[in-house]
């Protein structure tokens, strides 16, 4: 390099200043700053970190509402994590170390039953002397580091979401649902035809929880969420979940409710937990297997084990399963809705299968989201089940649904999108992966969000169908009695696997909007809505999500902004007063006009150009309802004979 005479090149126009170094005896010092203070470079990465809140636990760290010495905290919470992943021939919990496994050992804690852990006897297998690092409810930040460093296929989006896949699996497994038989939930649970509860052993539960605890204590490291479900103080559980993947740990940090640092303090034992091995396939040899996934459930246990599936909706629908158990013993009603309140606190609850609207139509701009899919209903009124919204993503517009639009952001799972390379644009249309693409939040990234989530009791009850065969009313007004045979009903029918050219709709009924979820019989829950809709007064309505103007293939599916006028209408009471008139068939009460929706779309049989085919399909519609109602003629609905007669006049007449 040329250079003038003092080792620096001189150009007259250089905006530099000169660096002066006649001084130093020809050595150059940048003095502009001062120099830090680090002797090493360990030492100066140290100082990047601040001690944090015992959320992320470190070692050593005093937390702010310790009443007992950290040390001693700390070894309680590893304690339980060890015991939690006690492995049954062993009978002791494994060493458990915080921090990962990649860097400094943070603290290693000698647990529960390792008295003898300076001279240990080699008696058992290698594992008991194997350490596994726990990683104790980590924050967002944490598990997007771990995500992107460790798992394959995860990546930040260009709005700052954690792309990821969920494997094989894209959906639930609901024929892989196993639930513990034994003296109490016998008699207690929905068995048989038509119950999603499909039996297994206590003997059978306890060969694949150690499998599933076997393989996780296997792994260098286990990620270990302690939370809350119920936002309802008093009926608030305990949840723990023991992991494999961040995207598992970071999915349940955003779905469930988030502890304080005092709360995660005193947590104590957990009511329920989640040994996730879903990497893991189940031992088809085992008894009741019958495809190398499972999802296991003892209630007597109070645990679930998931082998052989990585899809993250299988921990939060499986504790849905749970609460649907829990809050009935305590009267109170397990709802599958979302739920939002208007400014002067009117409360509505929205059922719905999947994919009818319960998350896209809670997400209201100009209402308070109470939650977007898990409800308790008790004497003191609402309150989600969740700390987060998980919502479906495929075909996502900015202008249709702005508030999950924006929510898909730094922190966000974003499940099985595809994405450009380069930008990391996500291309919401795109299906390569599947259909069921999915963004799940923390609901306070919903901007309207009701923090405490909780509410009073509802005003309206709106059930969902998508109904692909077009001839369902846009809206109906429904009396208690058709609110309850529509709520056991559970109608909606999808389109699956669009691409493949027109496919026939098929129906699917799904007592409760929620049949893969509930544990007692359809009706325990019909007859404790029904009781809380009388006793508060709320109004039944039944709203067509799906399609319009002929079925699946002829016509289209009814315009979202339609669906939100209708919506408002019920909300504001307006349409409670409408003038109403009766359909043939199904005897629903529809309106005559509502503000914002051409009126001649409020009676489908307006939409379609075949009014020949119209009779035929909703007769055909019909008696799909017919029959699916068969099977719960011979049940009392509540202690109440006549309403029980009601609902079954209820349906449709022809
Ligand atoms: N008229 C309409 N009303 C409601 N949703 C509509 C309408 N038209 C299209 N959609 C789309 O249908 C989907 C409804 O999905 P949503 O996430 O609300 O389902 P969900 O009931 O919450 O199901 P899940 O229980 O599986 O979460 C969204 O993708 C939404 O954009
Ligand atoms: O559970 C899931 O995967 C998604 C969901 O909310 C539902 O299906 O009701
Ligand atoms: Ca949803
Ligand atoms: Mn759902």
């Amino acid at each position: 390099m040329a250079a003038n005479g003092n080792g620096v090149s001189t150009t007259p126009k250089s905006p530099l200043a000169r660096i002066q170094t006649q001084k130093n005896g020809g050595i150059c010092h940048d003095d502009s700053g001062k120099p830090v203070k680090a002797q090493t470079i360990d030492e100066l990465h140290s100082l990047q970190r601040k001690r944090s809140a015992p959320t992320t636990p470190l070692d050593g760290v005093q937390g702010a509402f310790a009443t007992i010495s950290e040390d001693e905290r700390q070894r309680q919470q590893l304690q339980s994590i060890s015991a939690s992943l006690a492995s049954l021939t062993r009978g002791t919990g494994p060493k458990v170390v915080r921090g990962d496994p990649a860097g400094k050992v943070q603290s290693v804690s000698h647990v529960a039953h390792h008295h003898h852990i300076e001279a240990p006897t080699i008696s058992v297998s290698d594992s008991s002397l194997k350490f596994t690092h726990v990683l104790y409810n980590l924050s967002p930040a944490e598990l997007y580091e771990q995500s992107i460093k460790y798992e394959k296929g995860s990546f930040i989006t260009s709005t700052g979401a954690l792309a990821t896949l969920s494997g094989a699996k894209t959906g639930r497994s609901p024929r892989d649902k196993r639930v513990v038989i034994d003296d109490t939930t016998q008699d207690e649970l929905w068995w048989g035809k038509g119950s999603p509860n499909i039996e297994m052993d206590e003997h059978t539960f306890m060969v694949n929880r150690e499998r599933a605890v076997d393989y996780l204590n296997s792994l260098d490291k286990v990620f270990v969420n302690d939370q809350f479900l119920n936002w309802d103080p008093q009926n608030r559980i305990k949840v723990r979940i023991v992991s494999a993947r961040a995207y598992h740990s970071l999915f349940m940090h955003n779905m469930c409710i988030r502890p304080t640092p005092e709360e995660l303090e005193n947590f104590g034992t957990p009511d329920f937990t989640i040994y996730n091995a879903g990497q893991f396939p189940c031992n088809r040899y085992t008894h009741y297997m019958t495809s190398s996934t499972s999802i296991d459930l003892n209630l007597a246990r109070r645990e679930m084990v998931i082998l052989g599936t990585q899809y993250a909706g299988e921990m939060k629908k499986g504790l849905f399963c749970v609460m649907h158990y829990l809050m009935p013993m305590r009267q109170i009603l397990s709802l599958h809705s979302g739920c939002n309140m208007g400014k002067d606190g009117d409360v509505a609850l929205f059922f719905g299968l999947s994919g009818t609207g319960k998350t896209t139509l809670s997400t209201d701009h100009n209402r308070y989201l109470i939650g977007d899919d898990e409800h308790c209903w008790s004497d003191n009124g609402v309150s989600n089940i969740e700390g987060g919204c998980y919502a479906k993503c495929i075909d996502l517009s900015r202008e249709k649904e702005p508030d999950i639009w924006n929510a898909i952001k730094f922190g966000t799972v974003l499940e099985n999108v595809v994405f450009d390379e380069h930008t990391r644009e996500v291309d919401y249309g795109d299906k390569s992966v599947t259909e069921n693409t999915r963004a799940a939040y923390p609901i306070e990234y919903i901007p309207n969000a009701k923090i405490p989530c909780v509410g009073p009791h509802p005003k309206n009850v709106i059930l969902l169908a998508c109904d692909a065969f077009g001839v369902l009313p846009p809206v109906s007004k429904l009396s208690l009695a058709q609110t309850m045979y529509h709520f056991i009903s559970g109608y909606t029918a999808l389109v699956a696997g669009t691409e493949d050219g027109i496919k026939e709709p098929t129906a699917t009924f799904s007592a409760c909007f929620g049949a893969a979820f509930i544990m007692l019989h359809p009706t325990k829950y019909a007859a404790m809505l029904a009781e809380k809709m009388q006793k508060h007064g709320a109004t039944g309505w039944l709203v067509n999500t799906g399609w319009s103007g002929g079925s699946y293939g002829s016509g289209n599916r009814i315009k979202l902004p339609y669906t939100r006028k209708i919506i408002d209408a019920i909300h504001s009471g307006s349409l409670l007063n409408a003038t109403y008139h009766k359909t043939e068939v199904f005897g629903l009460d529809i309106p005559t006009e509502i503000k914002g929706v051409p009126s001649e779309i409020l009676h489908p049989e307006n939409t379609w150009a075949d009014k020949k085919a119209y009779k035929e399909t909703l007769l055909k519609l019909a008696g799909l309802f017919k029959k699916n109602f068969e099977t719960f003629t011979n049940y009392k609905i509540g202690k109440d004979n006549k309403l029980t007669e009601e609902i079954l006049a209820a349906g449709p007449n022809f």
